[in-house]
């Protein structure tokens, strides 16, 4: 590879963060394999997802995340793929000043079958993100883009030829 094409290698930015574990013996959150984005989180209890079900599931554990920072918690696509599990509000926030124990509203989209949990499967995974904030400060007019108000489909749904 040329170095014009070559990916520029940075360090990933690893940072320690706090945990409780209000559930002592189930393992922590882990990463599958080094480098993945996603730490998977486990159940802390059995259950079953009937068809069309919901259900909001403890993972037995409770964090500080720094400030600047959120936990994003995401849907596994294996789940998803081979059995229709998804999270109603995916991804879901973990605000950084959140002390209670993470929990992931699992929901069953399968029409037919039921879906078994037994405590310590991995049932989402935790992605971590630096985040900004904003002072809102109301204006008259708004700058013009190249998009402007254009959205929800203004460039055409399908193919681009
Ligand atoms: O999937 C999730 C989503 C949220 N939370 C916790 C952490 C988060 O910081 C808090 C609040 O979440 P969110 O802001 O999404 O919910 P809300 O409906 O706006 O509640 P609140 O009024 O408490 O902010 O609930 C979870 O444990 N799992
Ligand atoms: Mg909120």
């Amino acid at each position: 590879m040329s170095p014009q094409t070559s990916p520029e290698t940075i360090a990933p930015e690893k940072i320690t963060v706090p945990i409780r574990q209000l559930d002592p013996e189930l393992p922590l959150p882990v990463y599958a394999h080094p480098g993945d984005a996603g730490a998977d989180l486990l159940c802390a209890e059995d259950f079953t997802l009937e068809p069309g079900e919901r259900r909001l599931v403890p993972t037995g554990i409770a964090l500080a995340l720094p400030e600047g920072w959120v936990g994003l918690v995401h849907p596994r696509s294996g789940l998803a793929v081979k059995h229709g599990i998804t999270l109603v509000n995916a991804p879901g926030t973990i605000d950084a000043g959140y002390r209670g124990e993470v929990k992931v509203c699992l929901l069953n989209t399968d029409r037919a079958e039921a879906v078994h949990f037994s405590r310590g499967d991995r049932i989402a995974q935790l992605v971590l993100q630096r985040v900004g904030g904003a002072d809102f400060v109301p204006v008259a007019d708004l700058e013009e883009s190249a998009r402007g108000a254009g959205g929800f489909g203004s460039t055409g749904l399908g193919s681009q030829q």
